[in-house]
């Protein structure tokens, strides 16, 4: 084990529907700068712990702690005001509105504060949009043209730097790149990685072991409603991690037990 403290510490987290077992006495753990990886099977619980550690929904028992305190999330919005951003497959983005207008979609800057009345900084949001996207490494042409014209790769860059951009403890990807081409894939990919070196701690959904593999420090893998261990990247093997998903390697019999948190 570590001595850091963990930004992200779940203990037991526990979601029921009805009989149905969606997610049951997860625990997880994201260090300080550290690349996580949600990997699983469908149903395995992975959208559940996601919906539970950003708010959507409420867990039935559990433990979510975030740099040490026990926070409890009524709603996504409180999710994002204790600082973790979420950038979903839907990328909640206005396809009408320009970038900068996306970018503080809900956190408009005002100039004058008057409720309904209030008069929006352009030029703040603007600068820093620009700031945002350039500190993500995100290139946009035209600030000034709806997203209706670009691609849906361009799109999810404007949703990471976002996030990346208001994130105060972590970001948290939904299979970032699964519409993507491959040059896309390849570009939101490098974004990923430059979030890496400016040290934001990121947690990514993703099917695609190769990319999984290429991002991140360390990889937890759900099955059947569970989390059965997470393994550090560098001690482990795409063929591994597909046995853990599938159940025909047991956690249990992994000889490197500093790398095997169950
Ligand atoms: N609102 C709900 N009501 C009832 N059952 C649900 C609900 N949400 C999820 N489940 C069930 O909980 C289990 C876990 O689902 P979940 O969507 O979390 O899995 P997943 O790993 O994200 O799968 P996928 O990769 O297909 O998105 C599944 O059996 C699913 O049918």
């Amino acid at each position: 084990m570590t001595s850091k403290q963990p930004v992200l510490q779940i203990t037991n987290l526990t979601k029921h529907y009805g009989g149905v077992k969606a997610l049951t006495d997860a625990s997880f753990r994201l260090l300080p700068g550290e690349h996580a990886a949600i990997v699983g099977d469908n149903g395995a619980g992975k959208s559940t712990f996601v919906r539970l550690i950003t708010g959507v929904e409420q867990p039935n028992s559990g433990d979510i702690n975030l740099d040490g305190q026990s926070v409890h999330f009524s709603s996504p919005l409180d999710a994002r005001d204790q600082g973790i951003e979420t950038v979903y497959q839907t990328l909640a983005l206005a396809e009408d509105l320009d970038v900068p207008a996306n970018i503080f979609l809900g956190r408009e800057i005002t100039r004058l504060a008057l409720g309904p009345l209030s008069v929006l900084n352009h030029k703040a949001m603007r600068e820093q949009s620009a700031s945002m996207l350039s500190t993500t490494g995100v290139k946009i042409q035209d600030m000034s043209e709806s997203l209706r014209g670009m691609s849906g790769g361009q799109r999810q860059c404007v949703a990471i730097a976002r996030a990346a951009g208001f994130a105060k403890k972590l970001i948290i990807l939904d299979e970032p790149t699964a519409a993507l081409g491959v040059a896309e894939t390849a570009r939101v990919e490098q974004i990923i990685k430059g979030l890496k070196q400016q040290g934001i701690p990121l947690i990514i959904i993703s099917h695609n072991l190769r990319q999984v593999f290429d991002l991140v420090d360390r990889i937890w893998v759900f099955r059947q409603g569970r989390i059965i261990c997470s393994r550090l990247t560098r001690e482990t093997n795409p063929e591994e991690i597909v046995g853990l998903i599938t159940g025909a390697i047991d956690p249990a019999t992994l000889q490197s037990a500093e790398a095997v948190a169950c």
